[in-house]
């Protein structure tokens, strides 16, 4: 679904500032993976997913989406994009926020009402249809940002700490919500997040990325299998989540350490 090969991205090439954030990540995710990418802040994990996204360009490297340039992917509307912030419009209600991605697309009024019916029932909110987002939760909020993602059917959906403003418990019930609406589309999914638990819990593979610049040093299968909220209390999930915790602080084994001093 996507391959990431020899991707950099320096931002302020040649000029003041000049960033690297990205140097040679390689990654692969298969259709109807879940993958996280967990690493230290401004490591360039919302840079990686902005690349998939093509909302900024690669300097050297190729990213491909759904066995297409990730230009044409996103043309294409091959993805559905959640945030941290749920970004709905004040103004229309949670059903016509929903709609959007259809009417940007010419979708007819009653295509687009069925298919709006159809996701916010698959995120339990079809009683809220009529209201305005300002009536809503901030996890509700973030249920409809995730069903105007899903409306247009796309087959990857791209997610930048989706829950990271919410409460610990909204985000454990969030977590277990979107497991299920992934086993129910087959929606691939690669997912930005801070939290070892979370990547662990949700995901198929761990990417952990080092600090500036950011490279995927190490890739941790989790395979918890079916993730009831008995899972968080297993062997297996911290087993995991140790897992992951040693791979952050493992030192980034892509740069050479220095050598040691001469002794005098
Ligand atoms: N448009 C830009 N221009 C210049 N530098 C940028 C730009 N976008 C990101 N950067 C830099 O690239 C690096 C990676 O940023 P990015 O936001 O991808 O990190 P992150 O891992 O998502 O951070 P956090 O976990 O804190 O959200 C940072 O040093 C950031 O300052």
């Amino acid at each position: 679904m996507i391959g990431l090969s020899g991707v950099t991205k320096i931002f302020n090439a040649g000029r003041p500032g000049e960033v690297t954030a990205i140097a040679a990540a390689d990654l692969a995710v298969a259709r109807g993976e879940f993958v996280s990418l967990i690493g230290p802040s401004g490591c360039g994990k919302s840079t990686l997913l902005r690349l998939i996204a093509d909302l900024a360009p690669p300097t050297t490297g190729r990213v491909t989406v759904a066995g297409k340039p990730a230009a044409q992917a996103r043309k294409d509307r091959s993805y559905g994009m959640v945030f941290q912030k749920a970004g709905l419009f004040d103004w229309r209600t949670v059903r016509r926020n929903v709609e959007l991605p259809l009417e940007l697309r010419g979708v007819g009024k009653a295509e687009r009402r069925e298919r709006a019916a159809a996701m916010l029932d698959l995120v339990g909110l079809t009683e809220f249809a009529g209201h305005y987002p300002a009536q809503l939760s901030g996890g509700m909020q973030q249920r409809v940002s995730i069903a105007r993602a899903l409306a247009d059917g796309p087959p990857l959906l791209l997610m930048d700490e989706p829950f990271g403003a919410l409460d610990e418990m909204t985000r454990e019930r969030l977590q277990g919500e979107l497991l299920r609406i992934c086993a129910e589309t087959g929606t691939t999914v690669v997912f930005v997040t801070h939290s070892i638990d979370e990547a662990v819990f949700l995901s198929d593979r761990v990417a952990v990325m080092s600090a500036r610049p950011g490279r995927i040093t190490e890739v941790v299968s989790v395979g918890l299998g079916a993730r009831t909220e008995d899972v968080r209390q297993s062997p297996e999930f911290f087993a995991a989540v140790t897992e992951v915790r040693r791979a952050l602080r493992a030192p980034d084994r892509a740069v050479p350490a220095p050598a040691p001093a001469e002794p005098k």
